[in-house]
C-alpha cells in the first residue's frame, strides 16, 4: 500500500515535468540514459552502473544506462530501453515508462533523460563490455547527502563551470561510489522534482520556477556550443 503511494506520488510529479519531444528536433547527435526508479524498503531508489574499464570513454565512471542513439531507435524512449535492455538485462516491457525530462548536453551530443519504474525486485545481470557493476541509492541522497562537494569543470570549446559531485557509502556491500557530473546533474534533477524541496546544496535552478529555469539553463548552454560551432564553419 505504501509501496503504491509512493509511486504514485512520483508519477504525478514526473507528469507535471514531462517534456515529451519538445526537444527532439535540435540538429545534434541524439543519445538517452534511463532514470530506473525502484521502491526498496518504502522508498524511492535510483539504479546507476559502473562503466566497464575498457570502454574508450568514461572509463569506471558512475552512469545510467544509456548510451547513443541508433537507426533502428524510433525516439528517445526506444534509445533508452535498448541500451537498458543491452547493459544490464533490463526487458523493456517491464519498464513503466513515466516522462522524458529537460536533455543536457555532452561530447557534442544532446542527451535525454528518460524516467521509468522498474520492478522492484529486478536483478540486473550487467554486460561486462559495458558495465562493471551495477548498485542502488534512495533518491533522497541527491537532495540530502552526507558526503557532497562542488567540482569545477571547463569543456574544450572553453565553457566553465561547475558539477555536483556525491561519494556514496553502501553500507550493506561495504563499498563508495562516486557520481559526479551529466550523472549527478540528472540524478539531482530528478529527485528535485519527485521532493518539491530545498536540497542541502546550492543548484542551478530557481526552485519556485524549476522547469523554465531547467529548459532556459539547457538552452543558454545549447545556443553557446551550438553558436560557437556555427561560427567555426
Ligand atoms: C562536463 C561534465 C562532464 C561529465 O559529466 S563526466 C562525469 C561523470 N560521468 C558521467 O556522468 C557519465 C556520462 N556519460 C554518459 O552518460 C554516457 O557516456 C552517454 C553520454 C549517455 C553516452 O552513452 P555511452 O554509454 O557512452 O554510449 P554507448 O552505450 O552507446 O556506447 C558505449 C561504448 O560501448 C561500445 N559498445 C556498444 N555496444 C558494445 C558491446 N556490445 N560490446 C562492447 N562495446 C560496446 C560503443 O561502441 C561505445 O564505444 P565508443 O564510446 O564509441 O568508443
Ligand atoms: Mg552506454
Amino acid at each position: 500500500m505504501e509501496r503504491r503511494r509512493v509511486k504514485e506520488s512520483a508519477r504525478r510529479r514526473l507528469r507535471e515535468f514531462d517534456v515529451g519531444d519538445r526537444f527532439s528536433r535540435l540538429p545534434l547527435p541524439k543519445a538517452s540514459v534511463l532514470l530506473p526508479l525502484t521502491v526498496r524498503a518504502g522508498k524511492l531508489h535510483l539504479l546507476l552502473t559502473v562503466r566497464a574499464m575498457q570502454l574508450r570513454r568514461s572509463p569506471g565512471e558512475v552512469c545510467f544506462p544509456g548510451g547513443k542513439r541508433e537507426a533502428i531507435d524510433k525516439d528517445e524512449i526506444d534509445t533508452a530501453l535498448r541500451e537498458a535492455k543491452e547493459e544490464v538485462g533490463l526487458q523493456p516491457e517491464k519498464v513503466e515508462v513515466v516522462c522524458r525530462l529537460v536533455d543536457a548536453l555532452l561530447m557534442n551530443h544532446v542527451v535525454t533523460p528518460v524516467v521509468g519504474f522498474i520492478e522492484d525486485t529486478f536483478q540486473a545481470t550487467p554486460n561486462p563490455d559495458e558495465v562493471s557493476d551495477v548498485f542502488v541509492v534512495p533518491l533522497e541522497y541527491f537532495v540530502k547527502p552526507s558526503n557532497y562537494k562542488t567540482l569545477p569543470y571547463k569543456t574544450s570549446s572553453g565553457y566553465s563551470g561547475w558539477m555536483h559531485c556525491f561519494i556514496y557509502d553502501d553500507h550493506e556491500r561495504k563499498m563508495s561510489f562516486k557520481i559526479w557530473g551529466l550523472t549527478a546533474h540528472f540524478a539531482v534533477f530528478l529527485a528535485l522534482v519527485i521532493f518539491g524541496k530545498h536540497p542541502t546544496f546550492k543548484v542551478e535552478y530557481d526552485l519556485d520556477n524549476l522547469i523554465s529555469s531547467a529548459e532556459t539553463n539547457f538552452m543558454n548552454l545549447y545556443a553557446s556550443i551550438y553558436e560557437r560551432k556555427k561560427s567555426n564553419l
